[in-house]
């Protein structure tokens, strides 16, 4: 990933409405149990390199299926998906993805658990230990590198989880409700602390939460999903300028779009 000037303008002004496209469905369909569930029909869009799209919709509504076709865990049942240029459908390396529980190794400190993937990869060198105590500091973390998972908060191991997945260089990164387990005060600390993250690195990130401020807050673009079968309804781009600190919450402009988004959703979520 490379070291990014400055991102402190529009979606638009930062040339993504001519950039190729990173991620591209077209009529995206999945369906389980030999067809009975649809999980997702029609699904289409774009993402450009270096956005941040949030999804929400309806618990059910095929979000977190949707990271795994993305992440090449699942297979599509029908239609397109090019990821970085190739069909999707296996793992890469060039995606990594997150989840709501950290799930970290209890019997490995801090920084053991953030060089995991080298470990379990090419093996860890010297150059390894000093990128994974660079992230800890990214993440907020110096300080806590030999602490054990069970000494640390909910949101601390989110950090840690976090400074795992940048350690695997992954260009895409797929978050499926990182901090929905955490408190609302941890939560807007993390999402701040993600977007700094998110401009240092320059990576591309699709975000699932159920919380209509943090996608609006994060997010170049919300994608709103309807319930199952999930479809794309609508696509509200967030025009806020960049950096984003919390006061934007504040703002009219921002409530206007949290509302919009609301409508969108109507009394599904
Ligand atoms: N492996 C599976 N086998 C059968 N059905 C599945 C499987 N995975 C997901 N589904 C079904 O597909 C639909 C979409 O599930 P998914 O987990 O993608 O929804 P979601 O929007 O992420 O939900 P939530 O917000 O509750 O996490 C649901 O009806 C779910 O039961």
């Amino acid at each position: 990933m490379n070291v990014k000037p400055d991102m402190t303008i529009a979606r638009s002004e930062r040339g993504m409405d001519t950039a190729p496209a990173i991620i591209e469905a077209r009529n995206l369909g999945m369906t389980f149990a030999g067809g009975s569930v649809v999980a997702l029909e029609d699904v289409n869009f774009d993402v450009k390199p270096g956005e941040f799209i949030s999804l929400i919709g309806p618990s059910g509504c095929g979000k977190s299926t949707l990271l795994r076709l993305v992440a090449g865990l699942l297979r599509r049942s029908g239609g397109q998906m090019e990821v970085l240029g190739k069909s999707a459908g296996t793992p890469r390396e060039e995606i990594g993805m997150m989840f709501q529980k950290p799930t970290l190794l209890a019997w490995k400190n801090v920084l053991d658990n953030v060089i995991l993937p080298k470990t379990l990869t090419t093996g860890a060198t010297d150059k390894d230990h000093i990128k994974a105590l660079e992230l800890l500091h990214l993440v907020g973390l110096e300080g806590f590198e030999f602490s054990y998972p069970n000494q640390l908060s909910g949101g601390m191991q989110q950090r840690v989880a976090l400074a795992r997945l940048l350690n695997t260089g992954a260009e895409i990164l797929l978050l499926d409700e990182p901090f929905g387990a955490l408190d609302e005060f941890t939560r807007e600390r993390l999402n701040v602390e993600l977007l700094r993250i998110q401009r240092d690195l320059q990576a591309t990130i699709l975000f699932v939460t159920h919380n209509i401020q943090e996608a609006v807050f994060l997010a170049d673009r919300v994608f709103v999903m309807t319930p199952r079968p999930g479809r794309l309804t609508e696509i509200v781009e967030v025009d806020l300028p960049r950096p984003r600190d919390i006061s934007i919450t504040k703002t009219e402009a921002f409530n206007n779009l949290a509302f919009k988004v609301r409508d969108i959703l109507g009394a599904s979520i």
